[in-house]
Protein backbone atom coordinates (compact mmCIF):
# COMPACT_ATOMS: atom_id res chain seq x y z
CA UNK A 1 0.00 0.00 0.00
CA UNK A 2 1.53 3.66 -0.59
CA UNK A 3 1.57 5.57 1.92
CA UNK A 4 0.42 9.25 2.32
CA UNK A 5 1.70 9.90 5.22
CA UNK A 6 5.48 8.84 6.65
CA UNK A 7 6.81 10.94 9.09
CA UNK A 8 10.28 10.10 11.58
CA UNK A 9 11.49 11.86 14.57
CA UNK A 10 9.32 14.50 14.66
CA UNK A 11 9.82 16.86 17.19
CA UNK A 12 8.28 20.30 18.56
CA UNK A 13 9.90 22.45 21.69
CA UNK A 14 7.87 25.36 22.74
CA UNK A 15 9.93 27.91 24.80
CA UNK A 16 7.86 30.28 26.88
CA UNK A 17 10.06 32.76 29.06
CA UNK A 18 11.76 30.87 31.32
CA UNK A 19 9.98 27.20 30.49
CA UNK A 20 10.58 25.11 27.22
CA UNK A 21 8.39 22.52 26.89
CA UNK A 22 9.34 19.11 24.82
CA UNK A 23 5.63 18.57 23.03
CA UNK A 24 6.85 16.14 20.17
CA UNK A 25 9.85 14.05 21.29
CA UNK A 26 10.43 12.51 17.95
CA UNK A 27 7.22 10.93 16.71
CA UNK A 28 7.00 8.51 13.67
CA UNK A 29 4.04 7.79 11.65
CA UNK A 30 3.41 6.16 8.53
CA UNK A 31 -0.52 6.17 7.33
CA UNK A 32 -1.26 4.28 4.27
CA UNK A 33 -3.81 5.76 1.47
CA UNK A 34 -7.20 4.84 2.55
CA UNK A 35 -6.22 4.10 6.13
CA UNK A 36 -8.27 5.69 9.04
CA UNK A 37 -6.26 6.51 11.85
CA UNK A 38 -7.62 7.60 15.57
CA UNK A 39 -4.70 9.87 17.53
CA UNK A 40 -5.66 9.58 21.20
CA UNK A 41 -3.75 10.90 24.08
CA UNK A 42 -4.82 13.63 27.57
CA UNK A 43 -5.54 17.16 26.92
CA UNK A 44 -1.93 18.88 26.54
CA UNK A 45 -0.30 15.81 25.09
CA UNK A 46 0.05 17.55 21.48
CA UNK A 47 -2.55 15.77 19.31
CA UNK A 48 -3.29 19.49 17.47
CA UNK A 49 0.76 20.16 17.57
CA UNK A 50 1.09 16.88 15.51
CA UNK A 51 -1.83 17.81 12.96
CA UNK A 52 -0.29 21.38 12.69
CA UNK A 53 2.93 19.75 11.37
CA UNK A 54 1.26 16.72 8.99
CA UNK A 55 -1.19 19.29 7.79
CA UNK A 56 1.59 22.24 6.98
CA UNK A 57 0.13 24.77 9.49
CA UNK A 58 2.85 25.42 11.57
CA UNK A 59 6.80 26.02 11.06
CA UNK A 60 9.56 25.04 13.80
CA UNK A 61 8.92 21.29 13.55
CA UNK A 62 12.46 18.93 13.22
CA UNK A 63 12.48 15.64 11.44
CA UNK A 64 11.15 14.02 8.23
CA UNK A 65 7.60 14.71 7.03
CA UNK A 66 6.59 13.16 4.25
CA UNK A 67 3.15 13.42 2.34
CA UNK A 68 2.04 11.35 -0.78
CA UNK A 69 5.74 10.22 -1.09
CA UNK A 70 7.16 14.02 -1.02
CA UNK A 71 9.43 15.32 1.59
CA UNK A 72 7.60 18.48 2.36
CA UNK A 73 9.04 19.72 5.67
CA UNK A 74 11.47 22.35 3.94
CA UNK A 75 9.28 23.10 0.90
CA UNK A 76 8.70 26.31 -0.37
CA UNK A 77 5.25 28.14 1.41
CA UNK A 78 4.22 28.22 -1.70
CA UNK A 79 4.42 24.54 -2.39
CA UNK A 80 3.15 23.89 1.41
CA UNK A 81 -0.03 25.85 0.34
CA UNK A 82 -0.55 23.95 -3.29
CA UNK A 83 -0.31 20.84 -1.21
CA UNK A 84 -2.45 21.69 1.41
CA UNK A 85 -5.29 22.48 -1.39
CA UNK A 86 -4.87 20.22 -3.29
CA UNK A 87 -4.35 17.01 -0.75
CA UNK A 88 -5.47 18.20 2.79
CA UNK A 89 -8.82 18.56 3.68
CA UNK A 90 -9.37 19.87 7.47
CA UNK A 91 -12.13 19.51 10.29
CA UNK A 92 -11.96 21.29 13.28
CA UNK A 93 -13.74 21.08 17.03
CA UNK A 94 -15.67 24.08 16.10
CA UNK A 95 -17.27 24.25 12.55
CA UNK A 96 -15.12 27.71 11.13
CA UNK A 97 -18.10 27.79 8.25
CA UNK A 98 -18.77 31.15 6.92
CA UNK A 99 -21.67 32.71 8.85
CA UNK A 100 -23.29 35.02 5.35
CA UNK A 101 -22.84 32.24 3.02
CA UNK A 102 -25.33 28.75 3.18
CA UNK A 103 -24.29 25.40 3.79
CA UNK A 104 -24.06 24.54 -0.02
CA UNK A 105 -21.96 27.81 -0.66
CA UNK A 106 -19.49 26.73 2.26
CA UNK A 107 -18.81 23.67 0.38
CA UNK A 108 -18.71 25.19 -3.05
CA UNK A 109 -16.14 27.60 -1.83
CA UNK A 110 -13.37 25.87 -1.92
CA UNK A 111 -13.89 23.83 -5.06
CA UNK A 112 -14.20 27.35 -7.05
CA UNK A 113 -10.94 28.37 -5.26
CA UNK A 114 -9.59 25.07 -6.35
CA UNK A 115 -10.89 26.47 -9.95
CA UNK A 116 -12.93 23.63 -10.35
CA UNK A 117 -15.76 24.61 -12.80
CA UNK A 118 -19.07 25.64 -11.33
CA UNK A 119 -21.64 23.29 -12.09
CA UNK A 120 -19.47 20.91 -11.09
CA UNK A 121 -18.51 22.11 -7.75
CA UNK A 122 -21.80 22.43 -6.92
CA UNK A 123 -23.10 19.23 -7.96
CA UNK A 124 -20.06 17.47 -5.92
CA UNK A 125 -21.61 19.95 -3.40
CA UNK A 126 -25.07 18.59 -3.31
CA UNK A 127 -23.57 14.96 -3.75
CA UNK A 128 -21.75 15.32 -0.56
CA UNK A 129 -24.36 17.13 1.66
CA UNK A 130 -26.91 14.68 0.52
CA UNK A 131 -24.99 11.63 1.81
CA UNK A 132 -24.76 13.76 5.17
CA UNK A 133 -28.34 14.06 5.59
CA UNK A 134 -29.01 17.89 4.38
CA UNK A 135 -30.73 17.90 1.26
CA UNK A 136 -33.56 20.09 3.13
CA UNK A 137 -30.65 22.40 4.06
CA UNK A 138 -28.37 23.28 1.33
CA UNK A 139 -29.98 26.81 1.96
CA UNK A 140 -29.64 27.01 6.10
CA UNK A 141 -26.83 29.41 7.11
CA UNK A 142 -24.78 27.79 9.58
CA UNK A 143 -26.89 30.09 12.25
CA UNK A 144 -29.60 28.37 11.35
CA UNK A 145 -28.53 25.19 11.42
CA UNK A 146 -28.09 22.74 14.58
CA UNK A 147 -24.48 21.50 16.30
CA UNK A 148 -24.57 17.81 14.28
CA UNK A 149 -25.57 19.92 10.89
CA UNK A 150 -22.77 22.45 11.66
CA UNK A 151 -20.22 19.90 11.85
CA UNK A 152 -21.68 17.95 8.95
CA UNK A 153 -21.31 20.93 6.44
CA UNK A 154 -17.75 21.36 7.72
CA UNK A 155 -17.05 17.58 6.42
CA UNK A 156 -18.40 18.01 3.36
CA UNK A 157 -16.12 21.06 3.16
CA UNK A 158 -13.18 19.16 4.28
CA UNK A 159 -14.08 16.40 1.57
CA UNK A 160 -15.29 18.84 -0.86
CA UNK A 161 -11.79 18.91 -3.16
CA UNK A 162 -11.56 14.86 -2.87
CA UNK A 163 -7.91 15.17 -0.50
CA UNK A 164 -5.82 12.14 0.07
CA UNK A 165 -6.13 12.68 3.75
CA UNK A 166 -8.45 14.58 5.72
CA UNK A 167 -7.21 15.79 9.34
CA UNK A 168 -9.96 16.00 12.17
CA UNK A 169 -8.84 17.58 15.34
CA UNK A 170 -11.77 16.72 17.63
CA UNK A 171 -13.87 16.85 14.71
CA UNK A 172 -16.59 16.23 16.91
CA UNK A 173 -15.62 17.53 20.37
CA UNK A 174 -18.44 19.98 20.51
CA UNK A 175 -21.13 17.50 20.15
CA UNK A 176 -23.25 15.56 23.02
CA UNK A 177 -22.56 11.53 22.99
CA UNK A 178 -25.15 10.90 21.39
CA UNK A 179 -24.79 12.98 18.25
CA UNK A 180 -20.86 12.53 18.28
CA UNK A 181 -21.16 9.35 17.46
CA UNK A 182 -23.34 9.76 14.66
CA UNK A 183 -21.43 12.44 12.90
CA UNK A 184 -18.42 10.52 13.55
CA UNK A 185 -20.06 7.45 11.66
CA UNK A 186 -21.40 9.66 8.98
CA UNK A 187 -17.95 11.07 8.58
CA UNK A 188 -16.14 7.88 8.89
CA UNK A 189 -18.30 5.95 5.98
CA UNK A 190 -18.09 9.25 3.80
CA UNK A 191 -14.11 9.11 3.88
CA UNK A 192 -14.23 5.41 3.27
CA UNK A 193 -16.61 6.08 0.51
CA UNK A 194 -14.04 8.86 -0.99
CA UNK A 195 -10.87 6.54 -0.63
CA UNK A 196 -9.23 9.13 1.33
CA UNK A 197 -7.42 8.27 4.53
CA UNK A 198 -7.81 10.17 7.48
CA UNK A 199 -6.22 11.21 10.96
CA UNK A 200 -9.09 11.74 14.00
CA UNK A 201 -7.67 13.54 17.06
CA UNK A 202 -9.94 12.71 19.71
CA UNK A 203 -10.27 11.67 23.65
CA UNK A 204 -12.86 9.47 23.11
CA UNK A 205 -11.64 5.55 23.36
CA UNK A 206 -14.96 4.05 21.85
CA UNK A 207 -15.24 6.01 18.59
CA UNK A 208 -11.58 5.81 18.28
CA UNK A 209 -12.09 1.77 18.43
CA UNK A 210 -14.04 2.20 15.20
CA UNK A 211 -11.04 3.37 13.62
CA UNK A 212 -8.33 0.92 11.75
CA UNK A 213 -5.63 1.84 14.10
CA UNK A 214 -5.25 3.43 17.17
CA UNK A 215 -2.09 5.73 17.94
CA UNK A 216 -1.76 7.36 21.47
CA UNK A 217 0.56 10.10 22.35
CA UNK A 218 2.10 10.24 25.77
CA UNK A 219 4.75 12.20 26.76
CA UNK A 220 6.08 13.27 23.11
CA UNK A 221 6.07 10.19 21.60
CA UNK A 222 3.79 7.50 19.85
CA UNK A 223 2.49 4.10 21.03
N1 LIG B 1 2.10 28.18 20.36
C1 LIG B 1 2.38 27.59 21.53
N2 LIG B 1 3.24 28.17 22.40
C2 LIG B 1 3.55 27.57 23.57
N3 LIG B 1 3.06 26.37 23.96
C3 LIG B 1 2.21 25.76 23.15
C4 LIG B 1 1.81 26.32 21.88
N4 LIG B 1 0.95 25.46 21.27
C5 LIG B 1 0.81 24.42 22.12
N5 LIG B 1 1.56 24.57 23.22
C6 LIG B 1 1.67 23.62 24.34
O1 LIG B 1 1.90 22.35 23.80
C7 LIG B 1 1.19 21.35 24.52
C8 LIG B 1 0.35 20.51 23.57
O2 LIG B 1 -0.71 21.27 23.03
P1 LIG B 1 -1.77 20.66 22.00
O3 LIG B 1 -2.77 21.71 21.73
O4 LIG B 1 -1.03 20.08 20.85
O5 LIG B 1 -2.40 19.47 22.86
P2 LIG B 1 -3.68 18.56 22.57
O6 LIG B 1 -3.28 17.17 22.85
O7 LIG B 1 -4.21 18.86 21.21
O8 LIG B 1 -4.69 19.06 23.68
P3 LIG B 1 -6.30 19.16 23.67
O9 LIG B 1 -6.78 17.75 23.63
O10 LIG B 1 -6.58 19.85 24.97
O11 LIG B 1 -6.67 19.98 22.47
C9 LIG B 1 0.38 22.07 25.59
O12 LIG B 1 1.05 21.97 26.80
C10 LIG B 1 0.38 23.51 25.10
O13 LIG B 1 0.33 24.40 26.18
Amino acid sequence: MSKIVEISDVRRTFVQGDVTIEVLRGINLSVGDGELVALLGPSGSGKSTLLQAIGLLEGGFAGSIKLDGEEVSSSSVDRQTEIRREKLGFVYQFHHLLPDFDALENVILPQLIADAAPDEAEDRAKHLLSKLGLAERLHHRPSKLSGGEQQRVAVARALANRPKLVLADEPTGNLDEHTADIVLGEFMALVRGEGSAAIVATHNERLAAKMDRVFRLHEGVLT
